[in-house]
């Protein structure tokens, strides 16, 4: 499969460990989907209203989908999995962010690439470090262990 592709998924509602399993279970059975690595899964503190703590993982994909289709793959796990659009950065079974697609840089109104807030997010940063430290951040042009490490990552350990 062609593409190398960065998702990374956070669920504060419900069973979220098996809900962040059975989604990557998802995504492996999902059509042009191969998942490569699965970081390990971290207890991460809110950001955004209050409300309980995040589970945050990160995985490497193969994909033979383009960008637009992928999301629609992702947006269609999510809806599975009971997610309802309430607040901004408020509390979910499911989130599934495209983070990194190849080298693309892409700048629509459904989809950014790369995700546009995911250099400042410990509780991203920190699980794709884990699977992923020399790719490139193709906007900033600096690896994401040096991502990592520009950021304070104190509200995150592993679960
Ligand atoms: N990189 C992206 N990954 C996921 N969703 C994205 C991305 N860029 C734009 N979007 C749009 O945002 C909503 C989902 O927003 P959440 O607040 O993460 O639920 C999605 O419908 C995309 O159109
Ligand atoms: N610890 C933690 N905090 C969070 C998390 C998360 O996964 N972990 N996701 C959020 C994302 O909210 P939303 O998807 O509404 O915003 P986005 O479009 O900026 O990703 C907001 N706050």
């Amino acid at each position: 499969m062609a593409n190398r592709v960065a998702i990374g998924l956070g669920s504060n509602l419900g069973n979220s460990r098996e809900i962040l399993e059975k989604s990557i279970g998802e995504l492996g059975r999902a059509r042009g989907i191969l998942v490569e690595k699965i970081s390990r899964y971290y207890r991460t503190v809110a950001i955004g209203p209050p409300q309980p703590d995040y589970l945050n993982a990160c995985v490497i994909l193969r994909v033979d989908l383009t960008p637009l289709e992928l999301l629609d793959a992702l947006l269609a796990i999510e809806r599975k999995f009971g997610r309802v659009r309430l607040e901004r950065w408020g509390p979910r079974t499911l989130d599934l962010d495209l983070l990194l697609y190849d080298d693309f840089v892409l700048e629509t109104a459904e989809l950014e690439i790369p995700h546009p807030r995911f250099r400042e997010r410990a509780f991203v940063l920190v699980p794709l470090a884990e699977i992923a430290p020399d790719w490139r951040d193709p906007v900033s042009k600096q690896t994401i262990r040096e991502l990592r490490e520009s950021v304070d990552c104190s509200g995150v350990s592993v679960w």
